[in-house]
């Protein structure tokens, strides 16, 4: 388990970015979801051990992160959101390199190491080809295999999903679950369906604090019977009503809104999904009003 308690970080210009975080979490894919800014970036350095926190801990396997980074080095890896690679350098050279740091001294050592992590992220036919010649999809799948160098037991990864086809997408899936089999992977997004698609268990983010945490069905099942839709144009303008989202869908404008009973002759009862929850629990934090539409 790793176990994060009441974690606070406030950078010098003031803005606080963690508020008393605290989570426990198990192996496998734990997501944390949230808007920009929320602090997902912040927290994921901090448990990287790449920035300090003010105050709180951070504990696995009993060793004190925030107290003794060096070891906890020794039990992580890291693929960080703005995962810089040199372009003129092959996948083989800079993976091999990276394994010195991480401590891999002999070379015939190192070189069944890289060659494993190339073939699990299936880049080990690309392996001699310079990194700067790879695609988005190709780059992340990289980033996985250094981020795995010494078998770590924590795996950080923060956003890597971003600008991802859609082949590449589901690639980048598989390999995050094949991955999480052994380990705690802790998948940092604002993409709702990468959480949906691949965490048994996961929180959401907003403004330096966790607002919702459980698993996604559980926080699905609990809007059972309290979301309602209803095309945009057959709203009366005088409802009042809260308001989930309003968008496009097959060439119309669809309302989803929150409420325990119909909300008007025109509303069906539709299936809640975990992009309600998201935009209901960033509503709350906001101080939910009635919208009028
Ligand atoms: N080094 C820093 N110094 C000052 N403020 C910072 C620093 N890093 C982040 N912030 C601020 O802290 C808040 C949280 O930022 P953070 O990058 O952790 O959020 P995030 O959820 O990862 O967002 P994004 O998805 O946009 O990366 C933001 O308001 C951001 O501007």
């Amino acid at each position: 388990m790793l176990t994060i308690q009441k974690l606070n970080k406030t950078y010098p210009n003031g803005i606080r970015a963690l508020h008393n975080i605290s989570l426990t979490i198990d192996y496998g894919i734990f997501g944390l979801l949230g808007p920009n800014g929320a602090g997902k970036s912040s927290l994921m350095r901090t448990l990287a051990t790449l920035q300090d926190a003010d105050s709180g801990t951070i504990e696995l396997d009993d060793i004190n992160f925030l107290k003794n980074p060096q070891s906890a080095r020794s039990i992580l890896g890291y693929l960080p959101q703005d995962f810089g690679v040199y372009p003129n350098v092959s996948a083989a050279e800079l993976l091999d390199q990276l394994a010195v740091f991480k401590g891999f001294i002999h070379q015939k050592q190192r070189r069944e190491i890289v060659a494993q992590q190339l073939q699990l992220v299936n880049l080990y036919e690309q392996r001699h080809q310079k990194l700067g010649t790879f695609s988005g999809g190709m780059r992340q799948r990289f980033g996985i295999a250094q981020a795995l160098l010494g078998s770590p037991k924590l795996v950080i990864v923060d956003e890597p999903t971003a600008g991802l086809d859609p082949a590449e997408r589901i690639r980048f899936h598989n390999l995050l679950s094949e991955i999480s089999q052994d380990r705690i992977l802790l998948l940092s997004t604002h993409i709702v369906e990468d959480v949906a698609e691949l965490c048994p268990n996961m929180a959401i983010m907003n403004r330096g604090e966790i607002i919702r945490s459980g698993s996604p069905q559980a926080l699905i099942n609990a809007l059972n019977g309290r979301v309602w839709t209803a095309p945009h144009s057959q709203i009366n303008n005088s409802e009042e009503l809260t308001v989930i989202t309003s968008r496009m869908s097959k060439g119309e404008r669809w309302v989803r809104v929150l409420s325990d009973s119909q909300p008007g002759q025109n509303f069906q009862l539709g299936e809640p999904d975990l992009n309600d929850v998201y935009f209901l629990a960033l509503l709350d934090k906001s101080e939910p009003q009635a919208i009028t539409v």
